[in-house]
């Protein structure tokens, strides 16, 4: 795995040609005519973020940034999940050194992904609850297929959506409606979603919305590269900044939280509830 990662980075790193590398969890291809990347999430059944998917998305992201990369696309290739969040497992009965390299990369990659300096479209294919709403909301636009859902839901699994999970949500569709949404852990359909500015566009199928997506891309012709992204960061740096400030005081927070008993009875009961779902 570690060598396909390597060779994957090699070919990326690579501007001139067209490429396309399909990492084990990440699919990345970026298109010759217009320099655009499209990082599919390929992680069975649910793209549920698991350690490892999260190394590899967050390396993809430094590295587009490095190679400064003309815009990416950020999709999945399940037809009816975007992904599914954190993968519950990584937080079940969790090693410690395992969590904590899980959550740092978690934090990083929001931090690569929300701060990009190229710009970024979310072509959320499928159901994007919790972490999979996060993901999207870090992108600077989200076009939805119908007839999923999405939402920071954490409230509903007795959880809180840590502060730039909120953040995320509030630059998007302000406080008011944020409010609301976390504290009912809310799961918006596309078409509510759309209404309350969560999703910017609403589609029918994935090519449609990869069509919209290279019109969003448009708009940055004829726009200063150093300008675009020195407004992106008066507008999310101060969120970025927070987080770099208290990144080890919130894993000490979640390291005591995750150990907690009662807490991890409940992420059983929620696993098995997930399991029973398939059942019937
Ligand atoms: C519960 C959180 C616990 C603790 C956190 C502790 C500390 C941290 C503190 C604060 C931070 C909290 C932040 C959390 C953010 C998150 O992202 S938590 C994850 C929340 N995600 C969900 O609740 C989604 C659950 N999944 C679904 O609703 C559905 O699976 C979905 C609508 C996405 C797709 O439905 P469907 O296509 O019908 O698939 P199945 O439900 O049948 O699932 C297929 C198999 O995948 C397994 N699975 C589903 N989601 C996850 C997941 N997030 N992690 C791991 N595994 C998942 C599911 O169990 C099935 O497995 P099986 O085939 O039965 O083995």
């Amino acid at each position: 795995m570690a060598l396909r990662a390597v060779r994957s980075l090699a070919i990326l790193s690579n501007p001139l040609r067209t490429y396309s590398t399909s990492g084990p969890l990440v699919n990345v291809s970026i298109n010759e005519k217009t320099g655009i990347a499209t990082a599919t999430l390929q992680r069975p059944p649910v793209n549920s973020l698991n350690l490892e998917l999260l190394t590899e998305l967050c390396t993809t992201l430094e590295q587009l940034e490095k190679n400064k990369s003309r815009g990416l696309i950020l999709t999945s290739s399940s037809n009816t999940v975007f992904s599914a969040g954190l993968d519950i497992y990584e937080m079940y009965k969790p090693n410690m050194d395992r969590y904590k390299q899980f959550w740092t990369t978690l934090q990083q990659t929001w931090i690569n992904l929300y701060g990009s300096s190229y710009p970024t479209v979310a072509v959320v294919n499928g159901h994007a609850p919790a972490g999979g709403c996060l993901l999207a909301l870090s992108c600077e636009y989200r076009i939805m297929l119908n007839n999923f859902t999405i939402g920071l839901n954490e409230t509903k699994l007795g959880m809180i959506a840590p502060t730039w999970f909120a953040a995320s949500m509030r630059n998007a569709i302000g406080t008011r409606q944020t409010e609301l949404a976390l504290i009912t852990g809310n799961l918006f359909t596309t078409d509510e979603a759309l209404k309350i500015g969560l999703v910017d566009e609403v589609v029918q199928s994935k090519n449609e919305a990869l069509e919209k997506a290279g019109k969003f891309f448009d708009k940055f012709k004829r726009i200063p590269p150093h300008a675009r992204t020195m407004t992106k960061t008066s507008l999310r740096g101060a969120d970025i900044q927070a987080l770099v400030k208290s990144r080890n005081e919130e894993m000490n927070k979640l390291t005591a939280f995750i150990n907690d008993p009662k807490l991890q009875e409940a992420i059983g009961m929620y696993l098995e509830s997930l399991k029973q779902k398939q059942n019937k």
